[in-house]
């Protein structure tokens, strides 16, 4: 509220600075009514042409001669200019002339914004150069219908194309004109004959019975409008539907600057208020004229995977579980805590599809600290893989004891994607994990997280997990609405999608792979999405909203002008498999961006799903756990893992496969992933891919790198002790490279990378080139000595 305040305070000003630029007021008025009177003069010179032509065209050379007087109703005037509209000029099109004329004066006259003027003087030139030629070409015998230029130009058009040719020239140019000024289609042809003949049925209603045919026909109707805005979009810009509708500015300048001429001066101030009001007014009548904007339109026909893609693998049964397995785990689980005397008041067990919670209510005077505190021991008596206990359940009085079934039921995709709670989800971005311990599916908004940090030793089932995620999105949204960027250092794991390039994934404009797999190229797409996200809260700030799902609404609702760089906004997910390879490789160039992407992108819809398989601090650092509250733990290999990723124990105790704890603050769910091979991946991204695609990925904002690192100035005085020496060895071997520095002179990589950095700054080594060793700047040690000296003079 306080930023529209500010704004509509600070408008005026400038309005009235921009106002004193411009013809004064007075000044258009005169000119206007200027332009009305000639236009005046003019239409009545030309019909009057029409009658007396013959009798003045003696008259013509004698304009000078005050005593020669002519017939047409504006004497010599009349008879000199309509000569040369109506003669020499264009024939009864120059009535289009006057006609101009008196709108432009009346644009002038009433201070209307002038932008839609040239428009109408150039189809109104073209129009009357048609008509000409036609009248020229039609009416070759009524020479002044078409005028001598119109007989010319068919005289000129015939020499070289024939009769033929010059009515075919004609055909197409009308065709233009009424297509670009009309907006003729076939379908709207159509749509007025049979609304005619509609008009023509109802007048001859009566009383027949022809009701329920009326009614089908009006259904049919209906359809066929729709249609008709299918097509508008079909010519335009992905987003923007920009040429079809009348932007907003045109209309609203026309009533905004109406009270302008009716209080003189004071009227700037009021002008914003109109301005508000109107462009409500104006979307409101966009969308009763084109209906809501339509991201999805431009792939209208896009069909959503079917469920018969995924397989059930084998899950259609439901949950096996025997009663034996049940009472020999209750016994074990009771006895156990028997002997660290703890008595059972009752107990309960929940079947999931891979573990059994067992839900102990202890004894009265059991402390529940004893039993937590007793935790590993009671794990070790239970003997089996995958046991944890959660002590007390949370919200509940209980303590729960998780025993993996002997036989772990798959959960499939399919399953979950068919389950009502994701069919039904009112989620932005919804994601079916897979299934709780109580055999409900799980489903969580990816928007909601905003981000989510994945981890799990090697094997565990980080990648299904991804693909989980990755198939929930596909299953639920229009690839108009979500858009991909794809890491992939291991590059097979997501390779797959490569066929879903131009319905889902994003790219920068300049990159032939839409998946990286070279991680030195990562840098630039997360600058670019730094990037896309300053962008996106410019839009947002203009649009004054807060986040992506009421600037899309509001864009929807067409009150956002796609003139002013507005569009449809999609969501954008970012997915880094194999994390530590990046942040080993690339290292705190990578950080910095997906640090400020992280706290920020939330509201302008970047989310980021990071999956690593060592998760420990120098990987998983601070700054980047506190921006990623979202977390899943697969099966990893020590407690410590697990404290980095969940802050909590128990992901060192879970059984694999897909065996998986998500926390989103302080609860910690036990989830076993929803499974979903690579040949159903394979599957969907087929079906998906053979689909109508836009015409490439969806690309990012362009990010010209710096040439890394020499834009680093360093000081002479702050260069590293071994500064001299480590230029020395680089110069010897001829080789810029860290590791040698470190094998060298012994140095920790930290430091050759710093000093590496020094002699770049320097001009010693040159830029960093990915793979390949730096090269080196100078010759040999004779021109570094003298280098160094000429430096330091
Ligand atoms: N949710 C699941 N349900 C059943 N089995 C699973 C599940 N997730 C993974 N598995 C099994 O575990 C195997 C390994 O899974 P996955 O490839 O996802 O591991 P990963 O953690 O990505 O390993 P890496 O890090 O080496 O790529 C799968 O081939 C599958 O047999």
């Amino acid at each position: 509220m306080a930023k529209k305040r500010t704004t509509s305070k600070s408008k005026p000003t400038t309005a009235k600075k921009k106002l004193s630029l411009k013809p004064s007021k007075q000044n258009k008025i005169i000119f206007g009514s200027l332009l009305i009177v000639l236009s005046i003069a003019l239409f009545f010179s030309f019909m009057s042409f029409y009658f007396t032509w013959q009798e003045d065209q003696s008259m013509l050379s004698e304009f000078a001669n005050r005593n020669a007087e002519a017939s047409n109703l504006l004497n010599k005037f009349g008879a000199s200019v309509s000569h040369f509209f109506m003669y020499q000029g264009f024939g009864l099109a120059s009535f289009a002339f006057p006609l101009l004329l008196a709108v432009t004066g009346l644009y002038l006259f009433l201070g209307l914004e002038a932008k839609g003027l040239i428009g109408k003087w150039v189809w109104g030139l073209t129009g009357v150069i048609w008509m000409s030629v036609a009248l020229g070409f039609f009416a070759a015998d009524f020479p002044l219908l078409g005028g001598l230029i119109g007989f010319e130009m068919n005289d000129f058009l015939q020499d070289y194309t024939g009769k033929i040719g010059v009515f075919l020239i004609l055909l197409f140019v009308l065709m233009v004109i009424l297509v670009r000024l009309f907006n003729f289609t076939p379908e709207g042809f159509a749509n007025f004959f049979r609304s005619q003949k509609e008009k023509i049925k109802s007048d001859f209603k009566g009383s027949e019975p022809i009701v329920d045919t009326d009614d089908s026909d009006e259904s049919d109707e209906s359809g066929i409008e729709l249609r008709i805005d299918d097509e508008v979009p079909e010519k335009v810009d992905t987003y923007t539907h920009k040429k079809d509708i009348p932007p907003l500015q045109t209309a609203a300048g026309l009533d905004v600057n109406l009270p302008e001429e009716e209080e003189s001066d004071i009227d700037l101030t009021v002008e914003e208020t109109p301005v508000e009001e109107e462009t409500e007014v104006k979307a409101a009548k966009l969308v009763k004229d084109f209906g809501e904007f339509d991201p999805k339109l431009e792939l209208g026909n896009y069909k959503f995977p079917p469920m018969e893609l995924l397989d059930d693998h084998g899950a259609s049964g439901g949950i096996t579980i025997n009663q034996e397995e049940l009472e020999e785990n209750k016994n074990r689980i009771v006895s156990t805590l028997k002997n660290y005397k703890i008595g059972i008041a009752q107990i309960k067990a929940t079947i999931g599809p891979t573990v059994t919670l067992y839900e102990i209510v202890p004894d009265a005077g059991i402390r529940i600290s004893k039993i937590k505190n007793l935790e590993d021991d009671i794990a070790l008596s239970l003997a089996a893989l995958g046991i944890r206990i959660i002590a007390p359940i949370p919200g509940k009085g209980t303590v729960g004891i998780e025993v993996p079934n002997k036989k772990a039921t798959v959960v499939s995709m399919r399953s979950v994607i068919a389950s009502n709670k994701f069919q039904k989800a009112e989620m932005e971005l919804p994601i079916a994990f897979g299934k709780t311990i109580s055999n409900e599916t799980f489903v969580v908004d990816l928007a909601k997280m905003p981000h989510l940090l994945m981890a799990g030793a090697t094997g565990q089932g980080k990648s299904v997990g991804l693909n989980a995620v990755i198939t929930s999105l596909l299953y639920k949204k229009h690839p108009a609405e979500v858009k991909f960027i794809f890491v992939d250092p291991k590059k097979v794991e997501l390779t797959l999608y490569n066929k879903i390039e131009r319905h889902f994934l994003a790219k920068l404009p300049d990159s032939d792979e839409a998946i990286i797999t070279d991680n030195t190229k990562v840098i630039n797409t997360l600058n670019s999405l730094c990037i896309e996200m300053d962008n996106r809260y410019e839009l947002l700030k203009t649009a004054m909203v807060r986040n992506i799902k009421e600037y899309n609404v509001k864009f929807k609702a067409r009150k956002l002008n796609p003139n002013d760089g507005h569009k449809f906004l999609p969501y954008i997910v970012l997915v880094i498999d194999e994390f530590a390879d990046l942040i080993m490789t690339a290292g705190k160039e990578v950080e910095t961006p997906i640090a400020r992407l992280a706290q920020l992108a939330r509201a302008i819809g970047i989310h980021l799903i990071i999956a690593t398989q060592r998760p420990s601090v120098n990987v998983i650092t601070g700054i980047i756990k506190a921006n990623f509250p979202a977390r899943i733990a697969f099966r990893v290999t020590s407690k410590i893992d697990s404290r980095t990723i969940l802050d909590a124990q128990g992901a060192d105790q879970l059984i694999g496969r897909g065996d998986m704890l998500y926390t989103q603050g302080n609860d910690v769910t036990r989830l076993q992933c929803a499974f979903v091979d690579t040949p159903e991946v394979g599957k969907i991204t087929e079906y998906i891919g053979s689909q109508r695609a836009y015409p490439e990925a969806h690309l990012l904002p362009e990010y010209v790198g710096e040439d890394s690192g020499t834009s680093i100035d360093y000081d002479i005085s702050e260069r590293d002790d071994m500064f001299r020496e480590a230029a020395e060895v680089i110069v010897t071997a001829q080789q810029g490279s860290a590791s040698l520095i470190q094998r060298k002179l012994k140095l920790g990589y930290n430091r050759a990378g710093r000093i590496i950095d020094q002699l770049e700054a320097a001009g010693i080594v040159g830029p960093f080139e990915g793979s390949k060793a730096r090269q080196v700047l100078i010759p040999d040690i004779y021109s570094l000595e003298q280098f160094l000296e000429n430096e330091s003079k």
